[in-house]
């Protein structure tokens, strides 16, 4: 799916690899507390902005177009990008609340994968295992434990459990085991609908999957619209979902890999070591018909987009990704390179104040804790 060089040399000079270097976090270690390091900003396109001129009196910047749609809701294209359109605020703030909360309770349910299959296995219910305080540990250590408070995980022969923290600690065997609010921080992809196989860098439909939620399918195919062939409709047939997490908690992370490195198999852990917070400069192929949209929904934190040419020599335009926005990438734009290289999580620009409201529940003080450092990416495909 993700077409992407290693960082050697060569792809260190590109253009796309210059701009994400531009836009990346870095901090300011110079002063007291850590700062992040200020970037400019001037030349991100942003999209709210064009949306608010464009209403109050019909001007766009150049180079945008604007096309009319059955969504009620301008659409905005790139003359430079064929195929590449833009919806700003296209969710209602319910709508994000409600994607924002399935993302993160029912997609990572098995048998949709996530990253974390390949070490654990399918682990249920991360979620509420992260908000009760449990513990991941290896069926082995635990057995050697007092056994009690354990939680069943999804899999013919689960190598991994959830149990209360006392259960692990009081056995008086620490290794092997990890906290469930570590693994939600770890989260980076759950798959939806057909499950895409890394190893193979393709669909594999032999694994076990069920089809695209209908409501997501419906909502899929009504903002595909303006980006489809006329007289066709999208079908969804499966689904990426990418959560990007702020460094803040970089630490746990660490003792994740240790607790990794301690396995007798060795798990390759480069996947680990990626900062969770970017998604590198990528085209994604491995579906056939390219005229038909990857349907992208953004939700909670600011983000900056970079939309490349057909190689990384091209230099990309940068656009920020608000909650609520679409992205649709059809045609030629389908052969543009594009990555994320850079959330907002500081409180002056993530733009979250209207989830904070809708998570206002102290019920929902979890969703919200979770959107105060992330960023949740769905993007929808045609497979066939
Ligand atoms: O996070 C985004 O907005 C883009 C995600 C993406 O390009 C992908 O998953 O292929
Ligand atoms: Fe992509």
């Amino acid at each position: 799916m993700y077409t992407s060089e290693t960082a050697n040399e060569d792809s260190e000079r590109t253009a796309f690899r210059k701009a994400e270097k531009k836009y990346k976090l870095y901090y300011d270690t110079s002063k007291k507390r850590k700062h992040p390091k200020t970037v400019d900003l001037s030349d991100v396109i942003d999209f709210k902005a064009v949306l608010e001129s464009y209403n109050q009196n019909g001007q766009l910047p150049e180079g945008v177009f604007a096309q009319g749609s059955d969504l009620y809701l301008p659409v905005f294209g790139l003359k430079s990008r064929p195929g590449f359109y833009f919806i700003p605020g296209a969710l209602t703030i319910k709508e994000q609340c409600r994607w924002i909360r399935e993302s993160l309770t029912s997609f990572p349910q098995p048998p949709n994968r996530t990253n974390h299959n390949a070490i654990y296995g399918h682990i249920r219910d991360l979620f509420v295992a992260s908000k009760e305080g449990k513990i991941l540990t290896e069926v082995e250590s635990l057995s050697k434990s007092n056994g009690s408070g354990v939680d069943v995980i999804e899999g013919n022969d689960p190598k991994w459990k959830f149990s209360e923290e006392q259960c692990v600690t009081s056995g008086g065997s620490s290794s092997k085991s990890v906290s469930a609010s570590v693994l939600l921080r770890k989260l980076r992809w759950s798959t939806l609908g057909l499950q895409f196989d890394w190893s193979k860098r393709s669909y594999n439909i032999s694994l076990p999957h069920q089809k695209i939620p209908d409501a997501l399918c419906q909502l899929a195919k009504t903002l595909a619209a303006p980006a489809m062939p006329p007289g066709e409709v999208f079908q969804p047939e499966a689904a990426i979902v990418n959560y990007f997490s702020s460094g803040a908690r970089r630490s746990w992370a660490i003792s994740l890999i240790t607790v990794l490195l301690s396995l007798p198999i060795k798990p390759n852990i480069d996947v680990f070591l990626l900062p969770g917070d970017m998604l590198g400069g990528h085209l994604d192929d491995m579906e056939k018909d390219w005229s038909k949209p990857i349907v992208s929904l953004s939700l909670a934190c600011k983000a900056i987009f970079l939309l490349g040419g057909k190689t990384r020599e091209d230099t990309p335009l940068a656009m920020f990704l608000r909650s609520g926005d679409i992205v649709l990438m059809a045609g030629e734009a389908r052969e543009c390179f594009h990555g994320v290289p850079r959330i907002f999580t500081d409180g002056g620009h993530a733009e979250i104040s209207d989830l904070e409201s809708c998570f206002s529940h102290e019920d929902d003080s979890s969703f919200l804790e979770y959107c105060r450092t992330s960023r949740i990416n769905i993007n929808i495909r045609q497979v066939d």
